[in-house]
C-alpha cells in the first residue's frame, strides 16, 4: 500500500502491482482518423501544437483553426461538413471486445481504460443528458462501454473509465482551443455543465463500479465543491478504486504524465505515464512505421517506467469499424511474446533501493526491478565486440552470481567483478531487453 500527499489515501496494491494498462481512444474522430504526425506532446513547440495537432481525437478542434492543414483536409475530403455527421457514419460493425481483451491480456495488461466521453462530447453509452447524441441511439447503436466492460471483467482484468470533464465542445464550449496558455477559455465552467458532467460520472460509477476514474483536462469550477462527495461516493462503491490527478488539483491517488509532458510527476511509489503507440491517441491513418513504437520500443518503455516505480498506460486507437489497426496489433503481439517469459520480472515488482544498482542508457541498456526473493537485471544492446559480456554495476554483495538465470531460458554465466557482477551471455545485442534473475542474498 502506498500513501500519496495528494489524497493521503493508500493506493490499492492491485494498481501498483498491475504495472501495465491499455488506454482505448475510440470515437467519432475514428471516422475522420486524420491528424498531422507532428510529434510527441512535451517535445513539439506549444506554439505549433494546436494548429498542427497530432492528436486525431482533437480533429473537431483542429479543423476549426483557420489555415490548419486539418481544416484543408476536412474541406477537400469531407466537404467541410459538420463533425457531428461522423457519429452517424461510425458503425463499429466489426467490434469484437473479447478479441481486443484477449490480445491486451496476452500483452501483459492488467487494466483497460476506454474513453467514455472525449472532448467532442459524444458518449459511448446512453449517458444521462445526452439525448440521442451517443453511440446507443446513433452510429454503432451499441453501449460500447458496457460491452467492453463485460469482456474485460470476463478476462479477469480491471476496468477503468476515461471521462473528459474539463473539455466538452458540445455540451460545454464550442470555441476552438488555440494555445495551451488559453486552454481555460475553451473549457466550460458553468453550473449547468458541472451538474451534467457530475451526473454522468455518477452514472458510470453506478453502472460499472470502475476500478479507475481517469478524468481529463480538469473539472468545471462550478462543480469543484461537489467533488469530495463524488469521490466519497466512488470509494464507497469501489473500495479498491483509484482516482487520477486531472481534476484541477482537487484530488489524486496517483500522478500522471503524458508522452514527455509532466515527467516531473514521475516520482514516488506509484505514478502512470500514458502515450499512444504513435503520436496520437485516436486512430490516425496518416501515421507510418516511422511514427510508431516498435515492439522493442514499447517493451523498453514499459521496463523503464516500471523500474522507476510507475505504470504504463499504453493507448490503442481502434478504427471506426471496431478493428485494431494491424500496425498497433503487431506491437501488442510483440509485447505478448516477450511477456510470455518476462511477466515475473514486471508484474508485482518494485524498484530497487536507490544506489544499489545503476540503470544505464546506451550500449548496453540496463534496468532493474525486484520482488521479495529476486532481483531482475534487464539488458539490451550489448555491443558485439563485447562478445556478450557486460558489467553490471551493483552494490557489492547485492547479487549472488551463482543464481543467475535468463528468463527466456538461454544460458548465462555470471561472476563477481570489482564493480558488481560480470555476466556473459549470447544474444544480448538486440534492442529487445532480456531479463536475468538473481536470488537476493
Ligand atoms: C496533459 C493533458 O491534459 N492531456 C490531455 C490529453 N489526454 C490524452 C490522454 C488524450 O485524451 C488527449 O486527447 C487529451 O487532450
Amino acid at each position: 500500500m502506498n500513501d500519496f500527499p495528494q489524497s493521503g489515501r493508500p493506493v490499492p496494491a492491485w494498481f501498483t502491482d498491475a504495472k501495465f494498462g491499455i488506454f482505448v481512444h475510440w470515437g467519432a474522430y475514428s471516422v475522420s482518423a486524420w491528424a498531422e504526425p507532428t510529434g510527441e506532446l512535451g517535445v513539439v513547440d506549444p506554439d505549433v501544437w494546436f494548429k498542427h495537432n497530432p492528436y486525431a481525437e482533437w480533429y473537431w478542434n483542429t479543423i476549426r483553426i483557420e489555415g490548419s492543414p486539418a481544416q484543408e483536409h476536412h474541406r477537400t475530403t469531407h466537404g467541410g461538413r459538420p463533425y457531428d455527421e461522423f457519429l452517424d457514419e461510425w458503425k463499429a460493425e466489426l467490434f469484437d471486445p473479447a478479441d481486443w481483451v484477449e490480445l491486451f491480456a496476452r500483452a501483459g495488461a492488467r487494466y483497460v481504460v476506454p474513453t467514455t466521453k472525449h472532448h467532442d462530447g459524444i458518449a459511448l453509452w446512453d449517458a444521462p443528458g445526452t439525448g440521442i447524441r451517443n453511440t446507443v441511439h446513433r452510429g454503432p447503436r451499441r453501449d460500447l462501454i458496457a460491452d467492453l466492460a463485460a469482456a474485460v471483467r470476463a478476462r479477469d482484468l480491471r476496468f477503468g473509465v476515461y471521462y473528459s470533464g474539463g473539455i466538452d465542445w458540445y455540451a460545454g464550449r464550442r470555441d476552438p482551443v488555440l494555445h495551451e496558455d488559453r486552454m481555460d477559455e475553451g473549457r466550460p465552467h458553468e453550473a449547468a455543465y458541472a451538474a451534467y458532467a457530475h451526473r454522468q460520472v455518477i452514472d458510470l460509477i453506478d453502472r460499472h463500479s470502475p476500478d479507475v476514474l481517469w478524468n481529463d483536462m480538469g473539472w468545471p469550477r462550478a462543480g469543484q465543491a461537489d467533488l469530495p462527495e463524488l469521490f466519497s461516493y466512488y470509494y464507497a462503491t469501489v473500495p479498491e478504486g483509484v482516482v487520477n490527478d486531472r481534476w484541477d488539483n482537487a484530488h489524486a491517488d496517483y500522478l500522471t504524465s503524458e508522452y514527455e509532458a509532466d515527467r516531473a510527476n514521475e516520482w514516488g511509489a506509484c505514478w502512470e505515464n500514458t502515450r499512444g503507440i504513435g503520436f496520437s491517441f485516436g486512430y490516425n491513418q496518416t501515421e507510418g512505421p516511422e511514427h510508431l513504437l516498435d515492439p522493442a520500443d514499447a517493451v523498453r518503455l514499459l521496463v523503464d517506467v516500471v523500474s522507476r516505480g510507475g505504470n504504463l498506460l499504453l493507448n490503442v486507437g481502434p478504427k471506426a469499424d471496431g478493428t485494431l489497426p494491424q500496425e498497433q496489433r503487431a506491437v501488442l503481439e510483440g509485447m505478448a511474446s516477450w511477456m510470455a517469459c518476462h511477466s515475473e520480472a514486471v508484474h508485482a515488482t518494485r524498484p530497487l533501493e536507490s544506489g544499489s544498482a545503476d540503470p544505464h542508457d546506451g550500449d548496453p541498456w540496463v534496468r532493474w526491478t525486484r520482488d521479495e526473493r529476486h532481483i531482475y537485471a534487464f539488458v539490451a544492446d550489448v555491443p558485439d565486440e563485447a562478445g556478450g559480456r557486460v558489467a553490471l554495476k551493483t552494490r557489492p554483495g547485492l547479487l549472488d552470481p551463482d543464481t543467475a538465470e535468463r528468463l527466456d531460458g538461454d544460458t548465462v554465466k555470471a561472476e563477481a567483478g570489482p564493480e558488481g557482477i560480470h555476466i556473459t551471455s549470447a544474444g544480448l545485442d538486440t534492442p529487445l531487453p532480456t531479463a536475468i534473475r538473481f536470488a537476493t542474498r
